[in-house]
């Protein structure tokens, strides 16, 4: 199949060579450091699904017009990629693999003809020199039916990206991007500190924050009426645990992700923003629980101080200290 994968970083490279490998037709696009180096050398991808040398055609925009578009941009970089390749896109299926719960409404805005799939990626990928990125915890991939897309169409594109990688089919994705977006409660810590999200967690006051910032997002969906979604065996019964239980009960909900990311250093793709000294994500990760609460009218206190100080990172171009995280942030 021809496929354009746009935005070749962690995510997108990973899929990109993958799915190259697989036998696939892929055209990505890239910018600055990262387009130069894949058009020169190539795109090499390590780690967890092994190694990989993908010659890919490489493009700032789409030369192509594909069958299946894969978007994998940051959320804040999707619109303007989508428009920037609307000729090519036309009424192609797009697979939208981002975190956060706006990426599906955003490219219906964008691409208002195509099919659109959501996926959310499981596996976690590190992208922190041109033309390389690396596989540090090898997951599966979820899909589903968004706007415009029937139940036959996942289920040949889900078929497609099965050559290439793992793949679950959920029929419910907006309920397992709320569930992803609890998962992604480990990213923001990492960001703020420069440790890997196995460190964090290790770290027994900033893992408290971490929980605490998780209880006060189920708590908000439970009381907006958000119904969770099954994602890897973490069910809206074990969140609506999470969020009842007492602070030091739930910390064992963060040490089970970190197991499941196992041994190698997961810096999470928000402090892989930082240390290319790029804006972050997390307005559409914490930051879209505090927006959701003030949609409701309430607040979400916990998640508004950890949005704040990743952006202060951002600005300052350092690092805090677990005992500096641990005095701004006072639970
Ligand atoms: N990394 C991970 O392990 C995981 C990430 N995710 C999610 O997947 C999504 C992608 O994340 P990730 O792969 O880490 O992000 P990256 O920043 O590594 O990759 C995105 C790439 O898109 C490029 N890009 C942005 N705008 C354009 C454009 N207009 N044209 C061409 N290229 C463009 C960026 O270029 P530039 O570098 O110049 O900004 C960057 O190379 C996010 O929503 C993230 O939260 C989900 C699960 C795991
Ligand atoms: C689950 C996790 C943390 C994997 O790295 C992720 O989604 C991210 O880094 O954005």
């Amino acid at each position: 199949m021809r496929i354009g994968v746009i935005g070749a970083g962690a995510v997108g490279g990973t899929l990109a060579a993958l799915l190259a490998s697989a036998g696939h037709e892929v055209e990505v696009t890239a910018r600055g450091a990262q387009l130069d180096a894949i058009r020169a050398g190539g795109l090499r991808l390590d780690g967890g699904w092994g190694e990989h040398l993908a010659r890919l055609t490489a493009n700032a925009t789409l030369a192509e017009t594909p069958e299946l578009v894969v978007l994998a941009t940051k959320a804040q970089d999707a619109a303007t990629a989508l428009a920037a390749n609307a000729t090519r896109i036309g009424s192609t299926p797009i697979l939208v693999v981002q975190n956060g719960l706006g990426g599906l409404r955003v490219a219906h805005e964008e691409a208002p003809d195509s099919p659109l799939l959501g996926g959310l990626a499981l596996f976690a990928a590190s992208y922190l020199e041109p033309g390389h990125v690396t596989v540090t915890a090898a997951l599966p991939v979820i899909v589903g039916a968004g706007p415009g897309a029937d139940r036959a169409q996942l289920e040949s594109l889900a078929a497609v990206l099965a050559e290439a990688v793992p793949i679950e089919v959920t029929d419910d994705i907006t309920g397992a991007q709320w569930t992803k977006l609890l998962i992604n409660h480990v990213n923001a810590l990492p960001a703020i500190t420069g440790l890997s999200v196995q460190e964090v967690v290790a770290d027994r006051g900033l893992r408290r924050i971490m929980t605490a910032s998780m209880r006060e997002t189920v708590r908000i969906a439970r009381r907006i009426g958000v119904r969770f979604g099954r994602v890897q065996g973490v069910s809206g019964s074990l969140l609506g645990l999470v969020g009842a239980l007492p602070l030091v009960l739930g910390q064992q909900f963060p040490r089970l992700l970190a197991r499941r990311m196992g041994a190698v250093p997961n810096p999470g793709s928000t402090l892989q923003s930082i240390r290319r000294g790029q804006l972050t994500e997390i307005d559409y990760l914490n930051g879209a629980v505090v927006a959701a609460a003030a949609e409701h009218g309430l607040t979400a206190p916990v998640n508004a101080a950890i949005v704040a100080l990743v952006h202060e990172v951002e600005r300052a171009g350092t690092f805090l200290s677990p005992t500096e995280v641990a005095s701004r942030i006072i639970l």
